[in-house]
């Protein structure tokens, strides 16, 4: 279907079965930014097909870089070598990726050619300074709308110096765009975070041969080594597979296999916070895949109580917040989020959209500064914004599962960005998912 596409969502029955949902979408961004710039062929298994990584190999693509697709979720990486890349012709459209910006304007501050990045609509509101400002004081040449905003304008042929960051942020972009910045980068580069954030970045460089030394929190390489081409693995995605631990955790009589899910303790605050909930969620068959580990997660409808979520856990499940609204939502009694304010510079103000779809479903939600306060109660029909954000619609079609009547979702075309063919599949166990032309 082509053109605005809304969902209606409605109660089916339990959510059961087997299921493999894409691959991981920080991972995917990382495998072929450093694919790209290996001396020798990379290959790339279990490739998430959404726009946003797609858009990212589309950016090495018009920097020269040969990838080929030899079948959906493949990809092929003829690395051109840390000094390989060409000129992009035109401005580089990383779509609606704030991973795609932030990493890239990292590696291309260190290039010798200009580099424009563009973004959507949503992107375009997107706080860039976090990044700017550090990449600036190493050396950098970045102008943006208002000093913040995207299109970025990178100025190639600057000089980096290596250098020590402690962002006041918890955000795995931004070390990761210090990181990649100082792989071009005289001396160097080290970040230390407040708390620590998925380490992909690291984790991949090693993969690749570049030599650094990280661990939770910290991380710290030298600038002036060579990227050796390898074969990457990418995990079935956490913040994918969490829109389905939470549907078969509140749906009655279900019971639901998620296979292979990226288990990196970064990831996976989700899963404690809705163990502290009551889910029943076993881990089965937890293995090694490349230097990470996956497992396969077995999911039982549980009775779901209100917690107040401790804020130690908000960086290792920033992207799963939406979907933790909808669990406080079905659960017993009141759900505390607070330290969350990330959460409005999201590709919506998620605080807003989740709290507003709730409200207009009935539920008691309280918006505060850096979170809300949601009392659990049963959702009623209802019509949802979500506000052009694939987690905001996703997370309504799960919330649809126990409504006492339909809910209508405007505006999901962008589920494409990271989950495309999060309907079918939820069709598939189950869920009462129905894609309709969106007149809006
Ligand atoms: O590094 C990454 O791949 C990501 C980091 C997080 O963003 P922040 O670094 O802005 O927290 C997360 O929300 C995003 O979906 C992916
Ligand atoms: C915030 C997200 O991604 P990005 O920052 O890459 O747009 C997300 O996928 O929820």
């Amino acid at each position: 279907m082509t053109g605005p596409i809304a969902w209606l969502a409605s109660s089916g029955g339990p959510v059961r079965g087997e299921v493999l949902v894409p691959g991981d979408k920080s991972v995917s961004h990382r495998a072929i930014m450093l694919a790209a710039m290996a001396d020798g062929v990379s290959r790339i298994e279990g490739f998430l097909e959404g726009e946003d990584t797609r858009a990212t190999a589309a950016a090495f693509a018009g920097m020269g870089v040969r990838i080929d697709t030899p079948s959906p979720s493949q990809r092929i990486v003829h690395g051109v070598g840390m000094h390989g890349l060409a000129a992009p012709r035109t401005a580089i459209d990383c779509g609606n990726a704030g991973t795609g910006m932030r990493l890239l304007a990292g590696l291309l501050a260190g290039q010798p050619f200009d580099s424009v990045l563009v973004g959507d609509e949503s992107l375009s509101r997107r706080p860039m300074r976090r990044i700017i400002e550090p990449l600036v004081r190493m050396g950098a040449e970045i102008r943006a709308e208002a000093g913040d905003l995207p299109p970025l304008r990178i100025r190639g042929g600057c000089r980096l110096q290596g250098m020590l960051h402690a962002p006041s942020i918890a955000s795995a972009q931004v070390k990761s765009a210090i990181l990649l910045a100082g792989l071009h980068a005289e001396g160097i580069t080290e970040v230390r975070e407040a708390h620590p954030t998925r380490d992909y970045t690291e984790r991949m460089l090693q993969a690749f041969g570049w030599p650094i030394e990280f661990g939770p929190g910290w991380a710290r390489l030298a600038g002036g080594h060579r990227l050796a081409a390898t074969d990457i693995v990418v995990p079935a995605d956490f913040s994918s597979a969490a829109f389905f631990l939470v549907a078969a955790s509140i749906v009655p009589g279900s019971e639901l296999l998620l296979r292979s899910v990226g288990i990196n303790p970064r990831r996976t605050g989700l899963l404690s916070i809705l163990r502290l909930m009551g889910a029943d969620i076993v881990e089965t068959d937890r293995r090694g895949q490349g230097d990470d580990a996956v497992a396969d997660l077995r999911v039982r409808h549980a009775v779901l109580r209100g917690i107040d979520v401790p804020e130690s856990f908000v960086a290792d499940m920033i992207d799963e917040f939406p979907i933790l609204f909808v669990a406080a939502a079905a659960a017993r009694g009141t759900t505390r989020i607070a330290g969350a304010s990330e959460l409005r510079v999201k590709e919506s103000d998620r605080i807003a959209a989740m709290t507003q779809g709730l409200q207009a479903l009935g539920i008691a939600v309280v918006e505060k500064p850096d979170g809300a306060v949601i009392e659990g109660g049963v959702p009623g029909p209802g019509r949802i914004e979500s506000s052009g954000d694939h987690r905001i619609a996703m997370s309504f079609a799960v919330a649809g599962q126990i409504a006492s009547g339909p809910v209508r979702i405007a505006d999901c075309a962008n589920v494409a960005t990271s989950f495309p063919g999060f309907a079918e599949l939820a069709r598939g166990c189950g869920m009462n998912v129905r894609v309709a032309a969106d007149p809006a």
